[in-house]
């Protein structure tokens, strides 16, 4: 059986019992970066069984999909659309920040059911980690040779920047 996401996914950070002081960040809310910048652009699914996805409106085609059919899902596609997230192109933290809607948004960096990324824990703290080491020690500071406004490469099947991602690090003197 084809099981797509439902629109209510999210990732859940939420393990009291085992908070650590890196982890204090809100727990209950997305990293809000993977919504605008998920590395995993689409995930996908192959159909196991003959599956109809019925019309939402009078008139509108139903959806067949037979079973073998791979079913690419647009996970950056749905963090962009502009009806969950108005002015999608916007990096706006503050839009997660009503905890109460943030099971109304599509959200799904680490993908979503059974096979959902092993490692979606794993990989947030180890981020924290890093970027607490990295703020602590040292100042970022864009390279000269950044293209600005930055652009998605293509023929990457992770999102890349166009140009490389260049920035310098400044010893910070502590
Ligand atoms: C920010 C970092 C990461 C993101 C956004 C990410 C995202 C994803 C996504 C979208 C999938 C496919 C899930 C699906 O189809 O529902 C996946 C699968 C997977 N990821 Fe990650 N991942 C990250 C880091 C990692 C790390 C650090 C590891 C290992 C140390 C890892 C190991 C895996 C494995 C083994 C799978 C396959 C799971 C399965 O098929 O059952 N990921 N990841």
């Amino acid at each position: 059986m084809l099981r797509l996401c439902p629109s209510r996914i999210r990732t859940s950070n939420c393990h009291k019992s085992r908070r650590t002081i890196l982890s204090r960040l809100p727990l209950r809310q997305p990293a809000k970066i993977l919504r605008k910048w998920p590395p995993v652009s689409r995930t996908d699914r192959v159909c196991t069984k003959p599956y109809i996805i019925e019309n939402k409106s009078p008139g509108e085609p139903k959806l067949y999909i037979d079973s073998g059919i791979t079913i690419s899902i647009p996970i950056m596609g749905f963090h962009r659309d502009p009806l969950y997230y108005p002015d999608p192109e916007k990096f706006d933290p503050e839009r997660f920040d009503q905890a109460d809607k943030i099971m109304d948004y599509p959200y799904f960096p680490f993908g979503c059911g059974p096979r959902k990324c092993i490692a979606s824990r794993f990989a947030l703290i180890e981020l924290k980690a890093l970027l607490f080491k990295l703020v602590l020690h040292f100042e970022i500071v864009p390279s000269s040779k950044l293209q600005q406004p930055i652009q998605i490469a293509k023929g990457s099947f992770t999102p890349a920047i166009k140009g490389g991602f260049l920035f310098n690090l400044k010893k910070l003197s502590l």
